[in-house]
């Protein structure tokens, strides 16, 4: 805790601007950092008479989790048409922690997310929704996680091709619904969809690199679409299907380094999205994987580098599991906000990558050796091996060819 004692002090002189102001930016930052200061404080107390803390409450986490699956709070019926990311995020966060639900329940998931998938291919957000590169993104990762001949099959792969097809622009950007916008995050699901499905084509994916490396910006991370700002969600999509399309050397990978690494937050050790915004846990995931990916493509020329951790892995493992988890279970943004699902998906597999870190070296855990997760795989956020048996089976079993493309 010395680190963050120490940090705060200097912090506390920072929160005014340059002609010493306080701003909203400012006052809300050192709201935020008093908040978890006390935290830190309480904390080191209790982990005083209590060594095996900082601790995850797995079972509380899973139990919640697995309640999820099965009855929705009433608060989630505004989220009707993203129901196959619902899905994806409590089976990932439960495949983290280690405890998948039953063959049963996962065949009926099966069922249910093929009510989902649309006869002209891919997934709404529910049965007989219009498809949508989200929700197809998150119904694949799910089949995949569930990972079996059942779920393998569901999936209309001619179909889906087709879907990706018609959200496909010619400057090779990906619309996300028909009609849709057009955003990296676009670029990505279609990306990790084709790559993990085996239905990928050069063609298909003519000049999305050269569309992607246009929303870098003069910052170093990417953003949504050419011109705006730079942010945690974009540049993992950005970074992530360049590297799924084999081209991150189209891009400035040392300001994206120094982007990325200044985005963690010195006292309270998680990652804000974006320059002079709040600590959130979800991007724990969303910057904090994009470092074993940064590290994997310098590793390239450096072989070194294969083992080089580019953050601070204690400091994100303290302020998610000091901060981020909900007494009665589920993880959160911040202290003071609830819990939720997608929360609690993205807490978790930062957590999980912050332990494992570029996945070459031994597991850093912090607090009890039982809070390690499960692996994920920082291009396709699910299990490697799950991404790899779902790949090879689709190699296995190639999709009829498509004769129009
Ligand atoms: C694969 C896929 C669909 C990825 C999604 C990536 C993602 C999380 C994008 C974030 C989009 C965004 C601009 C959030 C800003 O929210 P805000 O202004 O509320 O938050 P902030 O203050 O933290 O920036
Ligand atoms: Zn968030």
């Amino acid at each position: 805790m010395e680190r963050q004692i120490r940090l705060f002090r200097d912090i506390q002189k920072e929160t005014y601007n340059d002609e010493g102001v306080s701003t909203n930016t400012s006052s809300e930052q050192a709201d935020v950092e008093a908040v978890v200061y006390k935290i830190f404080c309480s904390f080191e107390h209790k982990a005083k008479i209590d060594p095996d803390l900082p601790k995850l409450n797995k079972n509380l986490h899973s139990k919640l989790l697995k309640s999820w699956l099965l009855n929705l709070p009433k608060n989630y019926s505004c989220l009707d048409a993203s129901r196959p990311w619902l899905i994806y995020w409590i089976l990932h966060s439960l495949w983290l922690l280690n405890d998948i639900p039953s063959s049963e329940i996962l065949s009926s998931v099966v069922n249910f997310l093929t009510k989902c998938q649309h006869k002209e291919g891919g997934y709404g957000g529910g049965p007989l929704q219009h498809p949508h590169l989200g929700t197809t993104y998150a119904a694949v990762n799910a089949l995949s996680i569930i990972g079996t001949d059942e779920a393998y099959n569901s999936i209309d792969r001619s179909a889906l091709q087709n879907f990706l097809w018609t959200l496909r622009d010619v400057d090779g950007s990906f619309a996300l619904h028909k009609g849709g916008e057009q955003d990296i995050r676009g670029a990505y699901c279609a990306a990790s969809i084709a790559k993990m499905t085996n239905i990928y084509t050069d063609a298909l994916f003519d000049k999305t690199a050269e569309w992607i490396v246009s929303c870098q910006t003069y910052e170093g991370g990417f953003a949504g679409c050419p011109g705006m700002e730079a942010h945690g969600g974009y540049t993992f999509c950005g970074i992530a299907c360049l590297a799924l399309l084999n081209r991150t050397q189209v891009c400035d990978i040392d300001a994206l380094l120094r982007w990325s690494v200044n985005r963690q937050m010195r006292l309270e050790g998680g990652f804000q999205g974006r320059t002079n915004k709040l600590v959130d846990g979800c991007y724990s995931f969303w910057q904090g994987a994009i470092l074993p990916i940064v590290s994997a493509i310098l590793a390239q020329d450096d072989k070194e580098l294969i083992e080089t951790v580019l953050f601070n892995q204690d400091a994100l493992q303290e302020y998610i599991l000091i901060c981020c988890q909900s007494p009665e279970g589920g993880l959160r943004d911040k202290p003071g906000k609830p819990r939720d699902i997608y929360h609690t998906c993205y807490t978790l597999s930062g957590l999980s990558v912050a332990q494992h870190g570029t996945g070459a070296g031994e597991a850093t855990v912090v607090g009890s050796p039982r809070n390690e997760l499960h692996r994920t795989h920082p291009l396709h956020n699910i299990a490697p091996h799950l991404a790899y048996n779902a790949l090879h089976y689709f190699i296995r079993h190639p999709p009829p060819v498509n004769d129009e493309k």
